[in-house]
């Protein structure tokens, strides 16, 4: 299935007290990158569990004419992956058996053994972590977990991949190249993409639309120089901040916190 994700009034809380409230987006292009940004507790996580069906929510989401909310969950799955903050767990598995394992909970048509063998080592070469391929989860540092954690997403293939925190454990090396990667298989494959990110920087440099979330609600959406001037980060995040256009996107220099 493609066509725009189209998301509209969506709500969600814990035990009746609300988080998220009224988030709507102009409709979501295939291929598109969207960085949601906001303070700690804006409701980030609340806003893409609800999209990922994990949290019960109002609202409506649709990826071209299919709704998609109340979706029974494996059907939902088939569309939307969810790649969470948490770190996978400290199991048994291979980064190889990890990443097959979540490429045989949905396999596309036509695929056999082989194929998916196939696959998978392509997306851990594509992640650079095909010198871990055979190691544990349970060895490898919080950052290399974090790159599993990912390649196990992007071997589903999604239509909407969202991304709670991608790069929080990563290098600066690999904080650039999993950005590269993400939006070169959006361009490629016309996934959507939906991340929370705490970079403003990178997230100016990577993505096509910023979502800035403050207390549950969109506080503004749009390109990142649109979204993120001085005036607007003093608002949400409480820091005095110089923003300049650079050759490589908008330089975002953070000087005190007011
Ligand atoms: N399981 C839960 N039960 C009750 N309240 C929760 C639960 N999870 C989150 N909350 C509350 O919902 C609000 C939004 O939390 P959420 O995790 O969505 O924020 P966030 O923007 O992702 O934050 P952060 O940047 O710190 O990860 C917070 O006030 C939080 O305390």
């Amino acid at each position: 299935m493609s066509g725009h994700l189209s998301i509209t009034g969506l709500a969600a809380g814990y035990r009746g007290k609300s988080v998220v409230e009224q988030f709507t987006l102009a409709p979501i292009a295939p291929g598109e990158v969207v960085a949601l940004l906001g303070p700690n507790a804006a409701g980030k996580t609340t806003v893409l569990r609800s999209l990922a069906g994990l949290h019960k929510a109002s609202g409506s989401v649709k990826l071209g004419k299919q709704e998609l909310m109340h979706l029974p969950l494996a059907d939902h799955a088939a569309y939307v992956t969810y790649m969470p903050q948490a770190l996978p767990d400290r199991v048994g598995l291979t980064v190889l058996e990890a990443v097959m394992s979540a490429l045989r909970a949905s396999i596309p048509a036509g695929m056999g053994p082989d194929d998916l063998l196939v696959a998978a080592l392509d997306v851990i070469e594509r992640v650079g972590i095909t010198h871990l391929a055979a190691r544990e989860l349970g060895q490898l540092s919080g950052g290399q977990r974090q790159l599993a954690s990912l390649a196990q997403a992007l071997v589903r293939r999604p239509t909407v991949l969202l991304l709670d925190e991608p790069i929080s454990a990563l290098d600066l090396h690999f904080q650039l190249k999993v950005m590269k990667l993400v939006r070169e298989v959006a361009a490629q494959s016309g996934m959507i993409v939906i991340m929370v990110l705490h970079d403003l920087t990178i997230a100016a440099r990577w993505s096509d639309r910023i979502v800035l979330l403050s207390g549950g609600k969109v506080e503004v959406e749009g390109s990142p120089a649109e979204a993120l001037t001085a005036e607007r980060l003093a608002q949400v995040y409480k820091v005095c901040a110089a923003v300049s256009e650079g050759e490589h996107g908008l330089q975002i220099a953070i000087h005190d916190v007011l």
